[in-house]
């Protein structure tokens, strides 16, 4: 079908990404498409991760990222990671900058396959993460769930990664917690005109912490890169870690990290991570209608020369 465009199934951590080819095409991957693939099993997926070609001189690609609820959303740490790896093995390049609504982003993967990207600097300023309220301090905003004299969650320091962040501290295991129930009321709460992502995390040492996020538009996926950005930022600037530190991401499945770096010298954020790829075919833009291309099996059919 003529309308149809290549696409890869991949995941950051376990995070479901979908990675789109628009290149060449002016139109995008709409809301209708999004909602359609994310309600197929073998499609379903957190995030996709459009590439259109530049708009800005200097830049290898336009990203445009949605939802699976089919909303958009500025910025998507995982997914990038996904994007650079496409592009790679596609190119051979190692090296990239990406635009999307948020702006510019740096990436370049590494001898051992890891990636890093930067996401550019944290936003504190209330009205721009954006918080309905103003708080002079966002490192611990008034908001808190549970019963009003013993909270089970309050207080959360807030950041823009390009994307809004709640942060919520806690002192036990982060899956011990029903997030799958208060995520929902707080990504939609009135504090957050714009809504937010989510996270509760453990700080384990000066180095390390623990993390597990609600997404704003997706609900409980088993990694989020953003987050994991907004939780070390968040923990440097409360003084609870240092500016570089491993987070555990607790639900990643294949379990793993993502090392995050507020770089001193210029105030941004580097995330390296990995990404896999787990199949590829093609889909149609506007409708979500898709097909998995052949699989190549290694030593069966007719051999090519
Ligand atoms: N999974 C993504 C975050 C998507 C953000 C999205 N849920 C929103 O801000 O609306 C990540 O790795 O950063």
């Amino acid at each position: 079908m003529a309308d149809m465009v290549a696409f890869a199934k991949m995941n950051g951590l376990g995070n479901k990404i979908l990675v789109v080819d628009m290149r060449g095409r002016n139109d995008r991957v709409t809301a209708e498409a999004a909602i359609a693939l994310a309600a197929d099993p073998e499609t379903a997926f957190d995030q996709i991760m459009a590439i259109h070609d530049p708009k800005a001189h200097g830049t290898d690609a336009f990203i445009d990222i949605l939802n699976c609820d089919g909303s958009k959303a500025q910025a998507c740490g995982n997914g990038t990671r996904c994007v650079v790896q496409a592009i790679a093995a596609e190119t051979g390049r190692k090296v990239f900058t990406f635009q999307t609504v948020a702006g510019i982003l740096n990436a370049v993967e590494h001898e051992d396959g890891t990636i890093s990207v930067d996401m550019g600097r944290p936003v504190f300023d209330w009205k721009r993460i954006p918080l309905a309220e103003e708080f002079h301090d966002t490192r611990r905003i008034e908001l808190q769930i549970g019963p009003i004299d013993a909270p089970v969650l309050h207080s959360p320091s807030a950041v823009s990664m390009g994307n809004p962040h709640a942060v919520f501290w806690v002192d036990r295991d982060v899956m011990s917690y029903d997030l799958a129930r208060f995520g929902p009321l707080l990504e939609n709460h009135p504090i957050f005109p714009e809504r937010a992502n989510i996270t509760l995390a453990q700080v384990t040492s000066r180095t390390t912490m623990t993390t597990r996020t609600w997404e704003r538009g997706a609900g409980l996926t088993l990694a989020c890169g953003s987050a994991a950005c907004a939780a070390a930022v968040s923990a440097a600037r409360t003084g609870r870690t240092g500016r570089k530190v491993d987070v555990h991401v607790a639900s990643a499945n294949p379990p793993g990290l993502l090392t995050i770096d507020w770089r001193e010298s210029d105030d941004h954020v580097v995330m390296t991570g990995p990404a896999e790829w787990e199949w590829s075919g093609t889909l149609d833009p506007a409708s979500g209608a898709w097909q998995r291309d052949a699989e190549i099996v290694a030593g069966g059919g007719a051999a090519v020369p």
